[in-house]
């Protein structure tokens, strides 16, 4: 209902602060990560992705990203450790990414922008219901983020280019199971973390971002499978290639960003 929003020049995320104020708020994602300005914290240990007992369910378009999206009724796969306080459910993940190779990313490493960015969202269900009450809370989601460089073909990223041309138009959805997104993780899980928000409207202040400093690598042919998708739905007039569909980073403001070691 009523005027969109989307990653246009007009409906764009300079236009978000309309509809949505708070994107320009205090804690506000993605940012420019400056690794020399982040705190090492020793009391920051590893994180854990208890991903073995995933259930994956469907793989969707639903018009601003391509979508996988799991069983979250219980604890079968779940993030915890580092800054978390208790584990956080996996709930789906997706993709940002550009039109050239030099940008995409939503979150920069001292200004340098990657060619796209893995999202895993979780959100805890220790303290909360619902994910709708814990994406209004401020310790409600946990968000792993892990950057997408180019280079060779990544050997497991066919699995969900593979299903991309299923999803091509927006409200598109099909079974996607038995997909683990182990499969999707740098060798090292060593991270910078800060307190943020959802980089999509409704923007909610409600994310612990772990961010990986390790990328994956990914072939520009496997990248250019994303730009296959659409942000139109099947029925509209114009084709709406699905690219840069990123937001650009925020203030800090009064954060800090701290490191694992
Ligand atoms: N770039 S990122 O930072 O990582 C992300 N940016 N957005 C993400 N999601 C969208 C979203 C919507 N809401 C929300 C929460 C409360 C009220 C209204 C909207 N929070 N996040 C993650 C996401 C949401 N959903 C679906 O949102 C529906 C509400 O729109 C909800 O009813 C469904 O139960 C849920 O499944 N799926 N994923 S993540
Ligand atoms: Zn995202």
């Amino acid at each position: 209902t009523g005027h969109h929003w989307g990653y246009g020049k007009e409906d764009g995320p300079s236009a978000w602060h309309r509809q949505y104020p708070v994107a320009k708020g205090n804690r506000q994602s993605p940012i420019d990560i400056i690794p020399d300005e982040a705190r090492r914290d020793s009391s920051l240990g590893p994180i854990f992705l208890k991903y073995d007992r995933c259930t994956s369910l469907n793989i969707s378009n639903n018009g601003h990203s391509v979508v996988v999206e799991f069983n979250d009724s219980d604890d079968r796969s779940v993030i915890q450790g580092g800054p978390l306080d208790n584990p956080y459910r996996l709930k789906q993940f997706h993709f940002h990414w550009g039109e050239k190779g030099c940008e995409g990313s939503e979150h920069t490493v001292a200004g340098i922008g990657y060619a796209s960015e893995l999202h895993l969202v979780h959100w805890n269900a220790v303290k909360y219901k619902t994910f709708e009450e814990a994406a209004t809370a401020p310790d409600g989601l946990a968000v792993l983020g892990i950057f997408l460089e180019l280079g060779d073909d990544h050997r497991w990223l066919h699995m969900i280019t593979d299903a991309l041309y299923m999803v091509k138009f927006k409200g598109s959805s099909t079974d996607f199971k038995g997909f683990n997104p182990k499969c999707l993780l740098p060798s090292n899980l060593h991270y910078w973390t800060y307190l943020g928000s959802l980089t999509t409207p409704p923007l909610h202040e409600s994310v612990i971002w772990i961010v990986l400093k390790e990328s994956i690598v990914v072939s520009d042919k496997q990248l250019g499978m994303f730009r296959l998708l659409q942000f139109s739905g099947e029925e509209d007039g114009q084709r709406m290639r699905m690219e840069n569909n990123f937001r650009p980073p925020q203030p800090l403001k009064e954060r800090l960003v701290r490191s694992s070691n």
